[in-house]
């Protein structure tokens, strides 16, 4: 039975959305347009608007950024500083954006404060400073992001030399000596946007392939680019200790079976990302979770609770802030739309890794392609190499590669991998031209504006330099 204090104090909304980021601010704001009472709860006053531009994808390519702009005699302290303090204001711009957008409609609540279920409907929220509010809707979004993960790797937890990713966005000192272990996206990124602002980096990857989700020839480039930077990558390595010292932490790790160590002043895990599910109280509303932590949904992001939603990194899709978008518009179409909406519509979803210049691929590897069934014709040139995008000689960034995987018997696009400038861009072309089945040749024989780096399509898609034979 519920007091008259509760009573009072217990917020009541047609929807409740938990957690601010991507999906749940994008299905919050579309549900209050509508008319809808909705009450959002963020545990962070930092975190308006979620992760990407906090702590995430926007500061992390806002350091991409500045880092490039260094100049040798710029005192890398001094300059790494500044970046930060840059960075840092565009986060709290972005920050403010976010609130006062949701906050400008009568039909939202924000709340600032912790949500946890405490049946299928209502979750208790503790302010900071403990104070305590219940909230109660019919259709509650779970939208809890994720977690880093640290690896079990023994001293690595205690010491005092581990830093996240969001540590280093917002700490104003440069490390000297930055060892990162994984090689993900994450990783990589990080190990490119501090070895710019003038660390020295160490990449500790295990496993005996460099980015093992691409094929063996993207991944050598990419491999020669980060070298060429002074990234140092260790391929193989199995991270066994952390040990604190006088000049930093020691990590040691084993290679071919030999021990060795690098010492460093931060030491990044970037080992991956896990659903934030901790204390939000799943058990209470019944929701399930899966083997790995993430809230258990269908293709419709229906939980195990028919009312209870879960979009974004908690529902253990793939991680990306166009994902959680892309979440918000398969639940908008099962509370306002026509319900038809799902996952499996999604096709020929691109990604890029944040390098200079960056790495994007959409579609399947070489080797996928081939596994699948396809007759596979590739097509691949060096950007330094095609005459057709002399754009990369216009902006002095000729490295990397562009690559298609075509089916040979039917000319469409099956995947490509494009290590260039500008591919973050390109790689939304060829996705487009995959999901409307646009086949190759049309993607080449389209006219582009010039001097551009989409103008590399005219060309890169003739270059073959493997067609399977037909059996
Ligand atoms: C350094 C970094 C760089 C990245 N770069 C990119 C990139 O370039 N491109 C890209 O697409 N993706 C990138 N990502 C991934 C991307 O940021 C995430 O996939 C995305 O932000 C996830 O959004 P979300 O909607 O799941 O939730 P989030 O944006 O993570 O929001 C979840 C919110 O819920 C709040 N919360 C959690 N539990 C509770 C609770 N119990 N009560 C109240 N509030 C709660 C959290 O405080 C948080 O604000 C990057 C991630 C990182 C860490
Ligand atoms: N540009 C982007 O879109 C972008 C950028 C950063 C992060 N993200 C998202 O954030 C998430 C987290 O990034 P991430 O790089 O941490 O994860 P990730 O899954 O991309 O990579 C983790 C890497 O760590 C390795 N690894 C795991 N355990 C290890 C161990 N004990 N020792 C050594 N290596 C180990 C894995 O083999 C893998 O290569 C990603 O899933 C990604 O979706 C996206």
């Amino acid at each position: 039975m519920t007091t008259q204090a509760e009573e009072r104090d217990t917020l009541r909304a047609d929807v409740l959305v938990v957690g601010f980021g991507k999906g749940g601010k994008t299905a919050a704001r579309a549900l209050g347009q509508l008319g809808r009472t909705v009450v959002l709860v963020e545990e962070s006053e930092r975190m308006y608007g979620g992760t990407c531009p906090n702590v995430g994808c926007v500061p992390s390519k806002g350091m991409v950024h500045h880092s490039r702009l260094r100049r040798p005699q710029d005192d890398p302290q001094a300059f790494f500083e500044q970046a930060v303090t840059k960075v840092q204001a565009v986060r709290e711009f972005m920050r403010k954006g976010n609130y006062d957008s949701l906050n400008a409609l009568e039909t939202v609540t924000i709340i600032t404060g912790r949500a946890e279920f405490t049946d299928p409907h209502t979750v208790a929220i503790t302010r900071q400073g403990g104070e305590r509010l219940t909230a109660t809707a019919e259709t509650i979004l779970i939208n809890a992001g994720s977690r880093p993960v640290v690896p079990d790797v023994p001293g690595l937890r205690t010491s005092a030399h581990l830093v996240s990713s969001t540590d280093l966005l917002e700490r104003t000192r440069l490390p000297k000596r930055l060892v990162v272990i994984g090689g993900g996206y994450l990783g990589l990124e990080f190990a490119a946007i501090y070895r710019a602002f003038g660390s020295e980096v160490t990449v500790l990857a295990r496993g005996g392939r460099f980015l093992p989700r691409v094929d063996a020839d993207v991944a050598d480039a990419v491999r020669r680019v980060l070298s060429g930077e002074g990234v140092e990558i260790v391929l193989g390595a199995h991270v066994r200790e952390v040990r604190d010292g006088d000049e930093g932490a020691a990590v040691v790790y084993d290679l071919d079976g030999t021990e060795h160590s690098v010492t460093a002043d931060a030491v990044l895990p970037a080992t991956g990302r896990a659903p934030h599910t901790g204390g939000l109280g799943l058990e209470a509303a019944g929701v399930r979770t899966t083997d790995n932590g993430a809230i258990e949904v269908d293709e419709y992001l229906r939980t195990s609770r028919p009312h209870i939603f879960a979009l974004g990194d908690v529902n253990g899709g793939p991680k990306f802030t166009y994902v959680s978008l892309d979440d918000s518009r398969i639940v908008l179409d099962q509370l306002i739309g026509d319900g038809t909406r799902s996952t499996a519509d999604r096709v020929a979803v691109p990604n890029t890794v944040f390098l200079t210049p960056p790495l994007a691929t959409v579609g399947m590897t070489e080797q996928e392609a081939r596994a699948a069934g396809h007759r596979v014709k590739v097509t691949r040139e060096n950007v330094a190499d095609i005459v057709a995008m002399p754009r990369a000689y216009a902006v002095e960034e000729t490295r990397g590669l562009m690559k298609f995987v075509i089916d040979a018997d039917t000319d469409l696009i099956l995947g490509a991998a494009l290590l260039s400038v500008d591919a973050q861009e390109l790689v939304n072309t060829v996705a487009l031209a995959m999901r409307h089945c646009i086949p190759a040749s049309d993607l080449r024989d389209a006219v582009y504006t010039h001097p551009s780096s989409t103008e590399a399509f005219n060309e890169v898609p003739t270059v073959v330099v493997h067609e399977d034979a037909r059996t």
